[in-house]
């Protein structure tokens, strides 16, 4: 069994600083289902199909503690059903999983929420016939604590629902979106429904929040601001699983990576030596292969596109440092060793 503690060095109130986070994955192994030193959320052979599709196959893995965890992998490599599968959304064929040792199958999303994992969506959730408060404040529900407010008094749930729109508003000023409070959510722009996803996430106070692709469809001076938000939930003593697939978001604000390929972990890594993993290179390069390649107004590689010309920079680079050369090969040559 593996030793989960932290050594002493690295002991503290979850909240890491740089040099903590730097240094607890120093000894993390760059292989698929890696040891962490003090992981919050142990997975353990979770599966699903769809018909005869093994959408998710992942026999162990590890997330670290106070760390932002980016997780990465072709269109259709099973990240969205495993964070289905983690929340509750979803059932597995087989497997279990736990946040510090408490089981979190077999629960309802609300369950998981209780236990202090959240989750945002690919496609936002709001309600856009609500407010953008009232779906703030229907984060609260099925909030950690709800039990005993049922068993209070009801002059008392007077005081809850003054502390819920509190909360709401103050998680609406941290996301700047307090000017917005009585607007209708179906009037915000793309990513301010992300902004709003996350703050009505906060609601529970969680431990672990997962958010899928919480830069798809934002514009570029909003991005910033998310990644900036993404940091700030880590600093604040949080851990963060996030899907994404633009690589500099992922070197940015990734203190590990997890790379998945047709449902399963294929590698873990650093952010800085993601691109000289083979696995990597391979995985994106058999899927995109027959797929359209991607640019933006400057021809700038976006996307998936993005990532493949990362890896093949990164392998091309590996190839001539270690006296490789990148030249075509003579097909001379290939026609003698077929024949
Ligand atoms: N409800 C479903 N019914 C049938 N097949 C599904 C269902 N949900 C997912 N799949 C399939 O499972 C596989 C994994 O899908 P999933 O959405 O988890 O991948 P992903 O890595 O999140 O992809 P993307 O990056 O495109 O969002 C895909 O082949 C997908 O078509």
């Amino acid at each position: 069994m593996p030793d989960h503690r932290l050594p002493d060095h690295l002991q503290t109130d979850t909240v890491l600083t740089a040099e903590q986070r730097a240094s607890i994955f120093t000894d993390v192994p760059h292989s698929p289902g890696a040891s962490k030193p003090d992981p919050i959320l142990l997975v353990d052979n979770v599966s699903r199909t769809f018909g005869g599709l093994k959408a998710v196959d992942v026999a162990h893995l590890e997330i670290q503690r106070g760390c932002i965890t980016g997780l990465i992998g072709p269109n259709g490599a099973g990240k969205t059903t495993l964070f289905n599968l983690l929340t509750g959304f979803d059932r597995p064929d087989s497997g279990t999983w736990s946040m510090d040792g408490q089981s979190l199958g077999r629960m309802y999303p609300h369950q998981v929420a209780r236990r202090g994992v959240v989750r945002t969506f690919q496609l936002t959730k709001a309600l856009s016939k609500l407010t953008v408060l009232d779906n703030v404040r229907l984060g609260a529900t099925g909030q950690r604590g709800e039990r005993i407010v049922n068993t209070l008094l009801p002059w008392t749930w007077k005081a809850q629902e003054r502390a819920v729109t509190e909360r709401a508003n103050e998680l609406l000023a941290r996301f700047t979106l307090d000017t917005k409070s009585d607007d209708l959510a179906g009037s915000l722009s793309g990513g301010q429904r992300k902004l709003l996803e996350m703050a009505r996430a906060l609601m529970t106070e969680p431990t672990v929040v997962m958010l899928d692709e919480p830069m798809a469809g934002v514009n570029p001076a909003l991005t910033q601001s998310l990644l900036g938000h993404i940091k700030s939930l880590r600093d604040e003593g949080m851990t963060v699983v996030f899907v994404e697939h633009d690589m500099d978001v992922i070197r940015d604000i990734s203190d590990w990576v997890v790379v998945m390929a047709q449902g399963s972990v294929i590698a873990e890594s650093t952010p800085e030596h993601l691109s000289s993993n083979s696995a990597v290179v391979d995985a994106y390069l058999g899927s995109h292969h027959d797929q359209a390649l991607e640019f933006d107004d400057e021809g700038n590689p976006v996307g998936a596109t993005a990532v493949l010309a990362s890896a093949l920079e990164s392998a091309e680079a590996e190839t001539l440092e270690t006296g490789g050369d990148l030249s075509e090969p003579d097909i001379t040559d290939l026609r003698r060793e077929n024949s």
